[in-house]
């Protein structure tokens, strides 16, 4: 069937085209994103949905589609996006990819209406499905990357703040939170913003100390939230599933709670006495020791936390750690912070060889 657009005659042929092209776009962004499923994350369940998605989607690229192909006479081959040749990190590569899908699924669903309405039906049921598959697959992603995460830079206000950060996450720091009590809102917000964007060229996770809504205005990848701060439960409605939510703790009886509340992870301490939090009674060794037998969930030993004590930490069963400022006033931020890490996975690397060992023995 011809029919006349704008003067022009636009045949099936178009239609098919436009088909044929958003069906081969929404399979192979989904390959992409297959890929990162099967191998990076090693999560069955959604690797398996990307491969059901392109199955169905293959279902619909008749041979009657994929015979009006004519690549030579598409002027969009030529045509490529700055952006498109830059995926700093696997995130922006998957978020391009889901964000491809989507487009081509949209395309799919009113362009496919013009030929079959169950077209149209189904890939918007299929754009929906890539909804929810986003969601899983950042909350999974960024969930990982906490556990993860062994060493956690909790930020102290200064004029050379987003340089020290950046210092910080060369010597590759993975995890901050950006904490700041008394600046004004604005100057915070637009820091926060900066802080956000440091990260995400690092691939680092980036978290807001107290204020939930800082976190939803910049987008970060969660909140941590003190025994004075909002309920988890509360934090959890505006912030969703995917996003992480740490809670501050100091007993056994709080650690209990923030876990029955669903915090993804929670700080142990004060370790020592700090002057960064001067009214916090320090929670000392024995509730790092309490924290190493019983936590479930991530933990980080918090609290004048420094490299000449660090090791006492970790000989009390912590593997994961914050600081304030044995980083934010190190003279050599980067240094600093790969010598915590390597002292991490050394002890992470004994503790392993010493399991294997039991277990032989
Ligand atoms: C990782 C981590 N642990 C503990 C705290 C302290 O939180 P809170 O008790 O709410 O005190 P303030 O930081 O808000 O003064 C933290 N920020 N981070
Ligand atoms: C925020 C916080 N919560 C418990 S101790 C602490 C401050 C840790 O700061 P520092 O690492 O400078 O001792
Ligand atoms: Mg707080």
């Amino acid at each position: 069937m011809a029919e006349l657009y704008n003067g022009h005659v636009m045949g099936k042929s178009v239609i098919y085209r436009i088909l044929d092209a958003n069906l081969d776009r929404a399979r192979e962004g989904l390959r992409i994103i297959e890929e990162w499923c099967r191998f990076g994350l090693n999560n069955p369940d959604l690797t398996e949905e990307c491969k059901r998605l392109r199955q169905e989607l293959a279902q619909w690229h008749t041979a009657e589609i994929r015979a009006a192909r004519n690549t030579p006479d598409d002027p969009g081959t030529q045509l490529t996006h700055e952006r498109e040749e830059y995926r700093g990190t696997i995130h922006q590569l998957l978020q391009a990819n889901l964000c491809r899908v989507e487009e081509a699924l949209r395309v799919l669903e009113e362009y496919g209406k013009l030929e079959d309405r169950q077209m149209g039906r189904v890939c918007k049921q299929m754009r929906y499905r890539v909804y929810t598959l986003e969601s899983q697959l950042m909350a999974y992603g960024r969930h990982q990357q906490l556990l993860e995460a062994q060493l956690y830079l909790v930020t102290s206000p200064m004029p050379e703040l987003l340089e020290v950060v950046e210092a910080a996450l060369q010597g590759g720091l993975k995890l901050i939170q950006y904490r700041d009590k008394n600046t004004e809102d604005g100057e915070r917000f637009a820091l926060a913003q900066s802080l956000r964007q440091l990260c995400d060229r690092y691939g680092a996770l980036f978290l807001i100390n107290d204020r939930v809504d800082l976190a939803l205005a910049v987008d970060a990848d969660g909140v941590h939230l003190g025994q004075q701060d909002l309920p988890i439960a509360v934090a959890r409605e505006l912030l969703g599933p995917q996003k992480i939510i740490g809670r501050s703790t100091t007993n056994p009886e709080e650690m209990k709670r923030a876990i029955a509340e669903g915090a993804d992870y929670v700080g142990v301490g004060p370790v020592f006495a700090t002057p960064t939090k001067p009214n916090k009674a320090a929670a000392g060794h024995e509730y790092v020791r309490y924290a190493a037998q019983h936590c479930p969930i991530p933990w980080f030993a918090i609290g004048g936390i420094d490299v000449n004590n660090f090791n006492e930490v970790l000989e009390s069963g912590a593997n994961r750690i914050a600081v304030v400022r044995a980083i934010m006033e190190a003279e050599q931020p980067t240094l600093v912070t790969q010598y915590f890490l390597s002292q991490l996975v050394r002890m992470e690397t004994m503790k392993a060889i010493q399991n294997t060992q039991v277990g032989r023995g």
